[in-house]
């Protein structure tokens, strides 16, 4: 659960050489996940984020002075409600954040209002009907990694299929390692690796919301059903109560010296992973750049270097208009036990909190046994970022735990239905946890 496990760990209250992290003017979009203030839930989350312009005052007085006064207050109060951070990569424009009536305004230059920043003349809606999810044959241009498409070509058997029963053939059931036409998988070694960006949007689909990534650490070992909800459940709550949009989804394993108890290897768990995106996600990716370093890697620095590989060397996300590139929020999804566990004392380093939550921001999934609110309300620097934390409910409650599913293996029982079939199958093939030594006593407190 933390990382005294590691070998090399040292308390990080107590260890002055601590790899700092990134300095937040190179965080783009470090915006608050909820609105600024309660006044702001009354709006619509369909609003756009800058005014819209009525078609019928557009028509009628487009050359009026009464109405570019108008339109400009507005724009004054609605920047009012979102603040602008200095540090992003471009300021959103209005042509980037109009509303889909936005072609209805075309005709309109508002500049000679101190706002030099919005054109409205741009012709944002060329695209305005586009859907702009990236398609998965679609590599992005940073990315020079390549996707294997393999389409089935001979009939072999697997082999713990066919030991009983009928003889089941690769075209009845994909081979584990054949890769989805358009996927990109990871390598297995630092030297080789490339940030997978097969399934993170190029442009955002939505002229009135900010871009947002998502990215869960930990160990995966083996990567379940819940894990796959969470990030369902969290596209949900954001959908429904922010102004984001989701523009990619990681997991990100943590490495093999985190040494916790029940952790198969590293490749194994990036593998597992990726299977079980491919074949039930068409969103989700996995990361393995943490998993491949050498020594443990501190959850801020896992979340420094999405920032260094969307922000920095990708500069963003092309706005819907395509005018202009927006700086990406990176948020943290966690479950509260993860969450509780930043109230420990020696787990996590302090500066580390104040970077990841004022930074970036958590998405916290309720988990049995955590009490997310009142932890939240208890503990000074969440509570002094609680706006730029978002708690999950879960709906519908799911409990799995790779503890238990890790026990289910040894003790030979069915962990059918718990985590995607093909992991189940990855897991047999490799013959993973059946022989694991973790006590029983601890796997039975999870
Ligand atoms: N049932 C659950 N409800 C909410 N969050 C969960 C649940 N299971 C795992 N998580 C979260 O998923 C992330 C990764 O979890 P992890 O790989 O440690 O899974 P785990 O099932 O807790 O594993 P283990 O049992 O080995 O400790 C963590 O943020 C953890 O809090
Ligand atoms: N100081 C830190 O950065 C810190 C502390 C505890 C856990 N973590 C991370 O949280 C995750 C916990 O995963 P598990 O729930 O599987 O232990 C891991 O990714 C781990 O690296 C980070």
């Amino acid at each position: 659960m933390d990382p005294t496990h590691a070998p090399d760990f040292q308390p990080p209250s107590t260890n002055p050489e601590i790899e700092p992290t990134l300095p937040p003017t190179l965080i783009p979009n470090r915006r608050p996940i909820q609105p600024p203030v309660l006044a702001d839930y009354l709006n619509a989350l369909d609003k756009p984020i800058e005014p819209s312009v009525s078609k019928h005052r557009l028509e009628n007085k487009n050359n009026s002075s009464s109405c570019i006064n108008i339109n400009s207050n507005n724009i004054k109060h609605m920047k009012h409600k979102i603040p602008k951070q200095p540090t992003e990569l471009e300021p959103f424009s209005s042509s980037d954040e109009g509303d889909d009536n936005s072609n209805q305004r075309s005709n309109i230059n508002i500049n000679n209002n101190n706002n030099s920043n919005i054109d409205l003349i741009e012709d944002s809606l060329l695209i305005d009907s586009e859907s702009i999810i990236s398609s998965p044959k679609v590599q992005s241009q940073h990315d020079d990694s390549i996707s294997i498409p393999t389409p089935p070509t001979n009939h072999r058997t697997h082999s713990f299929l066919s030991d009983k029963g009928p003889k089941v053939h690769s075209y009845q059931i994909a081979d584990l390692e054949e890769v989805p036409h358009g996927i990109q998988r990871q390598s297995k070694n630092l030297k080789d690796y490339s940030f997978p960006s097969h399934r993170l949007k190029q442009q955002m689909t939505t002229s009135n919301k900010f871009p947002l990534v998502i990215v869960a650490c930990g160990s995966f070992s083996p990567i379940t059903y819940l894990h796959l909800r969470m990030f369902e459940m969290a596209l949900d709550a954001i959908r429904e109560q922010t102004r984001f949009e989701v523009i990619g989804a990681y997991f990100s394993p943590v490495s093999d010296n985190y040494r916790k108890p029940g952790l198969a290897s590293a490749h194994h768990r990036v593998r597992m992973c990726e299977l079980a995106c491919e074949r039930t996600s068409s969103w989700l990716m996995v990361d393995a750049w943490e998993s491949l370093q050498p020594k443990y890697t501190r959850t801020a620095l896992v979340l420094d270097h999405f920032n260094e590989e969307i922000n920095i060397k990708r500069n963003g996300i092309l706005s819907k208009n395509g005018n202009s590139r927006l700086g990406v929020k990176i948020m943290l999804l966690a479950g509260g036990d993860l969450i509780e566990s930043m109230g420990e004392p020696n787990v996590w380093a302090e500066q580390d909190l104040q970077h990841i939550l004022g930074n970036y921001g958590c998405l916290i999934v309720e988990r049995t046994g955590s009490d997310v609110r009142s932890f939240l309300l208890s503990h000074d620097i969440m509570y002094e970022h609680r706006k730029n934390i978002l708690v999950i409910k879960q709906l519908i409650y799911n409990d799995i735990s790779s503890t238990k599913v890790r026990l289910f293996l040894r003790r030979n029982m069915s962990v059918q239905y718990l985590l995607p079939n093909s992991v189940i199958r990855y897991i047999q093939e490799h013959g993973l946890y059946v022989d694991e030594k973790e006590p029983v006593k601890l796997v039975l407190n999870k």
